[in-house]
């Protein structure tokens, strides 16, 4: 709650190199908690960018020659200058181009938060996966049966990059090399409306610029999960989008202490 009020009374700006499918939507997200954002990706502009921000998210969804040239540029600033990163792996389970992409930008770039789904973490990790484009397999799912395996491989990734490791999906496991948090809020209509693991990612940015990189992790997804169940009584897709939204500008501290579902494994 402690990082939920600092970045409500500070506004952090905070940068994001994004996909142009959900851009609005992670724009207002970061806005919903308190802070700025500042969604800017020539090549040219966004070392002096991220250099003046509190927070980078990079995202590799619909990647493009020039967000390709501009992630790294400002990945490589905010290591050099200490400000918190995360990079979500978009499509890493799909792409050759892209899974290279994310390895080489995690080698030079050092983030602090490495997110994906489960079929995306496992990719970067060299194991066998089966994504469904952007999308989770149904052999890589999380579950309870299964969930001790890959909390080792989340450990394990930690271990070797320094970074704390987000899978996200029915079950989310969020783990450094020692710790790891299973959260189970959620609900189906996440995955009805597109661009929630994008929107996902600029509020792990927006919280971890706070510096607390696990703390700031484990709040934005547990959010997410929360204020997906506080918008479910809607018609359909469109209006669960916008109650989304509000539910991020509105929950108290309260409604989360209530509502949240999480184990330390
Ligand atoms: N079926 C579900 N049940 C519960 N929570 C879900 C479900 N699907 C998604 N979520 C939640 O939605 C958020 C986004 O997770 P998801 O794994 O769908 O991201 P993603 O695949 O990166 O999304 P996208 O590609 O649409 O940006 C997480 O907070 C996750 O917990
Ligand atoms: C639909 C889609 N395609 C590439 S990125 C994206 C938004 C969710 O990641």
């Amino acid at each position: 709650m402690q990082i939920k009020q600092s970045v409500k009374l500070n506004k952090p700006l905070i940068h994001c190199i994004t996909n142009p499918i959900s851009i609005n939507d992670c724009a207002n997200m970061v806005l919903a908690v308190g802070a700025k954002p500042i969604m800017a990706e020539h090549p040219l502009e966004v070392a002096e960018i991220t250099a003046k921000s509190k927070a980078l998210g990079v995202n590799l969804g619909n990647i493009t020659d020039t967000r390709m040239e501009s992630m790294l540029i400002s990945g490589k600033t905010a290591f050099e200058n200490k400000i918190p990163q995360v990079i979500d792996l978009v499509g890493v389970a799909c792409s050759k181009l892209r899974l290279e992409y994310a390895k080489k930008f995690i080698s030079q770039c050092h983030p602090n938060v490495i997110k994906g789904n489960m079929s995306e973490i496992k990719a970067i990790c060299g194991i066998k996966s089966n994504s469904k484009g952007i999308d989770v397999g149904e052999c890589d799912i999380v579950t309870e049966k299964n969930y001790i395996e890959n909390v080792e491989i989340l450990k394990k990734l930690s271990l070797e990059t320094g970074a704390v490791i987000a899978a996200t999906g029915v079950i989310d496991i969020i783990a450094n090399n020692t710790d790891a948090y299973l959260i189970t809020n959620g609900c189906e209509m996440l995955s009805m409306i597109t661009g929630t693991g994008c929107m996902l990612n600029a509020l792990i940015a927006s919280y971890i610029s706070s510096g607390h990189i696990l703390g700031g992790t484990v709040l934005a997804i547990a959010l997410m999960g929360i204020c997906g169940e506080l918008s479910q009584h809607v018609k359909g897709n469109g209006s669960f989008r916008t109650e989304l939204i509000d539910n991020m500008f509105s929950i108290s501290d309260n409604v989360i202490i209530e509502k949240i579902r999480y184990k330390l494994k």
